[in-house]
């Protein structure tokens, strides 16, 4: 599961007495997180400007102090407290712990900065501490093969990667939107893989949402099957997706 940082203040508790539900039942969830507008908050209150070009931000080595501050540290956390307080396990983790994350310099780092891409997810550690009994709670900063370089990555990028290399049947994309809506702000209850470029071009599909159905294109191969994109303010929304369907967006194939 993907949670956005547009939402993440927003999730009500039920949210996570939902995910103790599921877990209880067996259901095993995996959580990448974003922050974007806390990080973008911090910025602005240390007087460090900030930019996005296209859905990426423009990062150097001290915005990069604070991605990972704001990431690894505040909303880590946050989240993995209200997890816990929600009488479920957690346990927080970002990219560069026991090396989770390996990345490379996007292909317009020249743009960006030390903003990466995915090369490898260490899907061994991520299912030992599911087999613990935590829900791992990751945070989107990744390290070069080396181990010495940082990199900034999006949210839902990270996400994607991470649920290719587990292999998992479904990824969650919770966000401040009830799905993937067309010109006339209804809900799409399905998209096809095909459909979304001429969405991208037409205008139809925006801002924060391009990252997301782009790293929808990229997992949705081998084992898994869908991308779902729900509103995380919806009442008990990841046991509707699990159980009922007909919520949210459904990327397939
Ligand atoms: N076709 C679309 N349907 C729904 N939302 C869209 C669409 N195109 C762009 N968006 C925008 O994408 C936003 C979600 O992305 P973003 O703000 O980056 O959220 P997050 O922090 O959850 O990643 C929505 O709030 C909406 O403004
Ligand atoms: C490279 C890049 O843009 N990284 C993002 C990481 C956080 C993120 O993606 O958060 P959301 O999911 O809330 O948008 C950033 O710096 O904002």
């Amino acid at each position: 599961m993907k949670c956005g940082g547009s939402t993440l203040a927003a999730l009500p508790e039920s949210f996570f007495a939902d995910m103790r539900q599921l877990q209880e039942e067996g259901i095993v969830t995996v959580i990448v997180h974003g922050g974007g507008p806390a990080i973008s908050d911090t910025l602005s209150k240390l007087g460090i400007e900030t930019e996005f070009v296209n859905g990426l931000r423009r990062t150097t080595e001290d915005v990069l102090d604070v991605v990972e501050m704001v990431l690894s540290g505040k909303i880590n956390k946050e989240i993995v407290r209200r997890i816990q307080l929600a009488g479920a396990s957690a346990l927080g983790l970002s990219g560069v712990d026991g090396q989770l994350i390996e990345a490379v310099p996007v292909s317009n780092a020249n743009e960006v900065g030390l903003v990466g891409d995915v090369t490898k997810v260490n899907a061994e550690l991520i299912q030992d501490v599911v087999q613990m009994g935590y829900i791992p709670v990751i945070a989107p900063v990744g390290l070069g093969a080396d181990g010495g370089q940082r990199y900034n990555i999006n949210a839902d990028t990270a996400a994607g990667a991470v649920a290719s290399h587990l292999g998992v049947e479904q990824m969650i994309v919770v966000t401040d939107v009830p799905g993937i809506m067309n010109g006339e702000k209804q809900v799409l209850p399905v998209v096809t893989v095909a459909e979304i470029e001429a969405m991208i071009q037409s205008g139809v599909i925006y801002g924060g949402m391009i990252p997301k159905v782009r790293a929808a294109i990229a997992c949705i191969q081998g084992r898994v099957k869908e991308v779902v994109i729900v509103n995380g303010s919806e009442p008990n929304v990841l046991s509707k997706v699990l159980k009922e369907g007909g919520i949210g967006t459904r990327i397939v194939r």
